[in-house]
């Protein structure tokens, strides 16, 4: 556990961009002339820290890491990475700014093989600096069973194998941080703990991971920080360690911490 993930922000956090992977200030977005799902969210997060977002249905969480990834647009506030500012950029100008995004549905192409699926993000990801030939073989050090099967189709896979080759075709961008919508979602429990121990393998490997969980005892397992979004704000903050599930009852029914 990194010690320093739950700092609090610092008054001015955008400033000073040395200590945080990402930085969120006042973070707002919805849906056509709907009104803001993201109320308003400010956030820092240290580097190769894992912080999950939870919280109950429909509270934003989606929309939120959405909207990071740039696909949600945002109707006002800031996204750094690594204090660069890409609130204005395009969803792939963002991968290549180092911000990759694994959805929580069809994030592979399930008719193809393990191998072009990896060609194919290999082709998406040209245009990030710093990306060499030897990306392909750290990130299936990660991941070694994909390695071992490249001509299967990626719709024979398992859950969990389909989730790691989604994370090994986000992670070929060697992007500073990671963004996975519900890693979890659809997976048996054994299942989970292997994709939630490929999330820590993704920190130990120098990557920041910012997840969505629904499982909420798996994300607290695995997590440095723990957000909790309640009507698209963010109603609690803590260590991973520090909270009890049994006390986020109480958040995920309103009440403000
Ligand atoms: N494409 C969309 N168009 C309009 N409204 C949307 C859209 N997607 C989500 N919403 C609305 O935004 C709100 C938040 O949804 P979101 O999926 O972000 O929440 P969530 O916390 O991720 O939910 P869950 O835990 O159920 O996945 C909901 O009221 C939802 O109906």
């Amino acid at each position: 556990m990194n010690a320093h993930a739950a700092a609090p922000p610092p008054a001015s956090a955008l400033d000073d961009p040395r200590d945080h992977a990402l930085a969120v200030a006042g973070l707002r977005a919805g849906y056509g002339r709907g009104g803001d799902i993201v109320c308003g969210i400010d956030m820092i997060q240290k580097p190769e820290t894992i912080v999950t977002v939870i919280g109950p249905n429909g509270s934003g969480k989606s929309s939120f890491i959405k909207t990071l990834a740039g696909l949600l647009p945002a109707r006002a506030g800031r996204i750094e990475v690594t204090g660069r500012d890409i609130t204005a950029l395009s969803p792939a100008r963002r991968v290549a700014a180092g911000l990759a995004y694994v959805p929580q549905e069809a994030n592979v192409f399930a008719s193809l093989t393990i191998a072009e699926n990896l060609k194919l993000a290999t082709e998406f990801i040209r245009g990030r600096a710093g990306v060499g030939p030897g990306q392909r073989e750290r990130v299936l050090a990660l991941f070694p069973e994909l390695g071992q099967r490249p001509k299967t189709l990626a719709g024979n896979l398992s859950g969990g194998q389909r989730q790691m080759l989604a994370f090994a075709c986000a992670l070929l961008a060697n992007p500073e941080v990671l963004l996975l919508d519900e890693p979890s979602a659809g997976l048996s429990p054994k299942i989970v703990g292997e994709t939630m121990e490929a999330v820590v393998r993704v920190r130990e490997a120098g990557v920041t991971v910012l997840l969505v969980e629904q499982n909420v005892a798996a994300a607290l397992a695995i997590a440095d920080e723990v957000v909790v979004l309640v009507a698209g704000r963010l109603s609690l903050r803590a260590k991973a360690g520090d909270v009890k599930q049994a006390d986020l009852a109480g958040l995920f029914f309103g009440k403000e911490a």
